[in-house]
């Protein structure tokens, strides 16, 4: 049973399990944040794998567990899935609020070193540390037993914090991921400001970065990405993971797909499959009362 240090703000019976959403102090995030949880049908006492999803631009802790129809997988695999917010929110810093593409909605999963981001904008640790650790005291979580998928700016987010913790996470995943930061638009506004201006920093929160310097020694990644995707070229570039020739990368082009939910949606099944396997989830019939 969660303990006080959540707020519940909603719960629903979903596919058997349950899907709710909670808020709390952050620690590292100085202030409130939220989160959605779909815990599948269990056993008392029974522990279960997490996969922590990470969204785009815009997006909320309520996004995915929206639009992207994951519980009926999840339910189904034995999954519990986790949704943090995309940034810290209504934290009083001027100007959070301004672009679509930085500040609040767009956190970019990295722990911020330039004022006045840095005393708020810590997504790299509390996605990696605090979130984690917080399932485990108040949910059925099996201790140590994860993976992590995302979308877009949350795919990007999902390879670094893989990258960067691969004796945390079994399994990673991502579609339409923000693949090479560094070198595209939307990561270079946002490395600049939280980072600053020194590139070379920058590198830690760069797939493509930390894929080169891996050796190949990470967890199995599955990446989907459709060519109709309006930011692929501008902004995601994944087809420089292709150039890495990584065997533990599976990467799958879709021709018609572009960059909605309703790519996710499509493919979402075969991701949580994936984790699910990596990750030694136990199948289970979905029970309807
Ligand atoms: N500026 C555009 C683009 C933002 C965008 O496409 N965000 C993606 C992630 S990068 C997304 O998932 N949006 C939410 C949705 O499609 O429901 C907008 O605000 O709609």
């Amino acid at each position: 049973m969660p303990a006080q240090e959540l707020e519940i703000l909603e719960s629903h019976a979903c596919f058997g399990g349950r899907m709710a959403r909670y808020e709390h102090p952050s620690r590292h995030c100085q202030g409130p944040m939220r989160f959605a949880i779909f815990i599948p049908p269990h056993q008392p006492g029974e522990k279960l794998p997490v996969l922590t999803f990470l969204a785009g631009l815009t997006c909320s802790e309520e996004t995915f567990m929206i639009k992207a129809g994951a519980q009926r997988y999840a339910a189904e695999l034995g999954l519990i899935l986790v949704a943090p917010d995309t940034s810290p929110r209504n934290t009083g810093i001027a100007g959070e609020n301004d672009d679509w593409d930085f500040g609040s909605g767009a956190g970019f999963y990295l722990d911020a070193t330039q004022a006045p981001w840095q005393a708020h904008y810590q997504m790299f640790s509390y996605v990696t540390e605090e979130l984690p650790a917080l399932i485990a005291r108040n949910f059925p979580m099996s201790a140590g037993v994860q993976g992590i998928c995302g979308h877009s700016m949350g795919g990007h987010g999902a390879l670094v914090c893989g990258l960067r913790r691969p004796g945390q996470y079994q399994s990673l995943s991502a579609f339409a991921p923000v693949s090479a930061p560094s070198q595209t638009p939307w990561g270079q506004k946002a490395f600049s400001r939280y980072l600053g201006d020194d590139t070379r920093q920058w590198l830690a929160y760069d797939s493509l970065e930390l894929l080169k310097s891996s050796g190949q020694q990470h967890p199995p990644i599955l990446i989907d990405q459709g060519r109709a995707d309006p930011f692929l070229e501008a902004e995601l570039k994944t087809e420089y993971l292709e150039t890495l020739n990584d065997p533990q990368i599976i990467l799958r082009w879709h021709e018609t797909y572009d960059h909605s939910y309703f790519f996710i949606s499509s493919f979402i099944g075969e991701h949580l499959n994936f984790h699910a396997r990596h990750l030694g989830a136990v199948p289970r019939s979905p029970a309807h009362d």
